[in-house]
């Protein structure tokens, strides 16, 4: 039986580069209600703009392989970014060119395309039998072509050639090939072959209508045009090469799909595989020889033998100018640019400074012993606060000095005489008061240091255009929370549970009488609401606090510190990773609801089981 002879490029397997090109569709009137124009623009082939959402006045600039702007052909698009590695799959090679980004913002145009403007997918097949048509006959190789069509849906691998195929295993053979078996493969020797197949074929995908467009890929569609050729004399040497062209299903913000039900599931799917292929191509442009994920999702398990090693991929990341995709926009190009090893650090979460500060040993025995006077602790808490710059100011360090002193103070009140008591009481009224003060400023200057990054790190380009503008409109702000752009975390990691101790005894000097099992019950048994019943009986300014924590986990904690959470286990916290991986952060926990699987009625017990657990200790 004929072996395939790995052919090396003289690359190293593990630095192979991703090729990435953007592709801006053109601004659709239809598309952009409020009529604002757009958010984003070409400057040349290679470089592009958008509008710095934090200050209009200004743009952030990115640098690719390619930028395809509005006007640029389908054409133009295959023959800049596709073509080139088309023949290379005739020497044994792989090859991959997938299309990336936000729903509705072009992915299969570019692929597919329509009859008048065929997209990738057709000129690459039909360029390949040009190829083939052009090979002498005296080169001494036969060629024979062939195809499969799939569909990655819900993680599962359905055949789009025999609709009702069940989902199909992914196998790897001892030279490292990915197979399919029972996946159907049709030979064609001609491109009206592929045509015939294809063309229903592709009514067999999986698409639906959301919010953001009416026919939208719910699936990700992988064609793979397989090459092989014989060498006509002895040893008849065989080599097959891959290529796999693959539209991917969009990217998605289900705050704006507005996706419930099915389409949430297939969305949770879609970003985690989405999630898993930037982490592989991170690892692949890395260099490093850290192990490449790609066993972490069907669609990197699939792609594995085309994506890094000796194979030639390309992606072609598409992107929409109008303001209602602003921050998918965003998110997609951060992505590919992060692809492309460019380090635009306002963008990265490297931003995100989480300094470790340690208590002094002063404030440590101070801070619990409830005997130093009130007015030297607010001093020393009002000089470190002038000391700092807002850079490296640590509002916890105070924080949490003040906390020390506000579980002494409490925990005292439980034994202490009437008058006594009293005393005690008032002053852990002005801590309180003071310790909220503290928070808003922490915010604040949490705005102020994001503010900075954004704005005062320009690593790659020096950036003056003020010209990009966003046109005044009276149309209602588009929404915060979706910003993937975060303010610098300027407070200390803490663990929650620390946190929430204070809460309880908080909660006991509020309603004494009430017991831990009281707190667990929630009145009328409700779950639903934002506000449960079961918090309305806490303090409020504490249950806001606890929330900052918990969101400050969701947002900067590792894979073990999500699962310190409760209720969050492994497939949890890793579609919470996903999730950040694609939207940015959680602008507030109740966006929690976000991630798959998470439903209000599990957020709602999510939240009571970290807040009452902490309180059980
Ligand atoms: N370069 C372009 N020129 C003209 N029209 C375009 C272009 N790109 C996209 N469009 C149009 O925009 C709409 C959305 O594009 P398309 O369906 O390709 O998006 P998509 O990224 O594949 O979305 P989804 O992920 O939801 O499937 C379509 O009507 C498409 O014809």
């Amino acid at each position: 039986m004929a072996t395939r002879v790995a052919v090396s490029d003289g690359g190293n397997k593990k630095t192979s580069r991703v090729r990435v090109a953007v592709r801006l569709r053109p601004y659709m009137n239809k598309e952009d209600e409020k009529s604002e124009g757009p958010c984003v623009r070409g400057l040349d082939s290679q470089n592009l703009e958008i509008i710095n959402w934090r200050n209009a006045t200004e743009t952030v600039k990115y640098h690719f392989d390619v930028f395809h702007g509005e006007q640029t052909t389908q054409q133009e698009v295959f023959l800049s970014s596709v073509k080139p590695i088309l023949p290379h799959i005739f020497n044994g090679q792989n090859a991959s060119v997938f299309a990336y980004g936000p729903t509705g913002a072009g992915k299969t145009h570019t692929m597919l395309g329509s009859s008048e403007q065929p997209g990738v997918i057709p000129r690459a097949v039909r360029e390949v039998f040009k190829l083939v048509k052009a090979k002498d006959a005296s080169d001494g190789w036969d060629y024979s072509i062939g195809m499969s069509y799939l569909e990655i849906y819900n993680e599962k691998v359905l055949d789009l050639l025999s609709p009702n195929s069940q989902d199909l295993p992914i196998r790897e053979d001892k030279d490292k090939n990915i197979l399919i078996p029972g996946l159907t493969h049709m030979n064609i020797s001609k491109f009206a072959d592929f045509d015939k197949h294809f063309v229903p074929a592709t009514l067999n995908r999986t698409t639906a209508s959301t919010k953001l467009n009416q026919r939208s890929s719910r699936s990700h569609a992988i064609l793979l045009i397989k090459v092989v050729r014989t060498q006509q004399q002895l040893p008849h040497r065989q080599q097959t090469g891959k290529l796999y062209l693959v539209d991917l299903a969009g990217s998605e913000d289900n705050r704006r799909t507005g996706n419930q039900g099915i389409r949430l599931k297939e969305s949770g799917a879609i970003n985690l595989s989405l999630f898993t292929l930037s982490k592989v191509v991170d690892s692949l442009n890395s260099g490093t020889s850290v192990r490449v994920p790609y066993r972490d999702s069907k669609l990197t398990r699939l792609l594995q033998d085309s994506l890094g090693g000796s194979a030639h991929s390309v992606m072609i990341t598409n992107i929409a100018p109008e303001y209602k995709y602003y921050f998918d926009t965003f998110s997609a190009l951060n992505f590919a640019a992060k692809s492309k090893l460019i380090v635009n650090k306002p963008f990265t979460r490297e931003t995100v400074a989480v300094v470790p500060v340690k208590r002094s040993r002063e404030e440590r025995e101070t801070g619990g012993s409830g005997t130093e006077p009130q007015k030297k602790k607010h001093k020393e808490e009002k000089k470190s606060e002038h000391d700092a710059s807002p850079s490296t100011r640590n509002h916890s360090s105070s924080d949490q000095s003040l906390m020390d002193r506000l579980i002494a103070l409490e925990k005292r009140t439980m034994s202490s005489q009437d008058k006594e008591r009293l005393a005690m009481l008032k002053e852990i009224k002005e801590l309180k008061e003071k310790q909220r003060e503290l928070e808003s400023k922490a915010m604040l200057f949490s705005q102020l240091a994001g503010e900075k990054s954004i704005t005062g790190q320009e690593p790659d380009f020096e950036n003056k255009t003020t010209a990009l503008r966003r046109k005044q409109s009276d149309a209602t702000k588009p929404n915060k929370q979706q910003a993937v752009v975060q303010p610098l975390q300027v407070s200390q990691r803490q663990p929650l549970q620390q946190l929430l101790v204070v809460k309880k005894q908080s909660v006991c000097i509020k309603k004494k009488e009430e017991t831990y099992s009281d707190l667990i019950e929630a009145p009328g048994g409700k779950e639903n609401n934002t506000k449960s019943a079961w918090e309305s009986q806490l303090d409020q300014s504490m249950v806001d606090q606890s929330k900052q924590k918990i969101l400050q986990i969701l947002n900067t904690g590792c894979l073990k510190e999500l699962k310190s959470l409760q209720q969050i286990g492994d497939k949890k916290a890793k579609l919470i990773l996903g999730w950040r991986e694609i939207h940015g952060h959680f602008a507030k926990v109740e966006d929690l609801i976000q991630v798959e699987g998470m439903t209000e009625k599990r957020f709602s017990s999510f939240m009571k089981a970290n807040i009452v657990s902490a309180m059980g200790k």
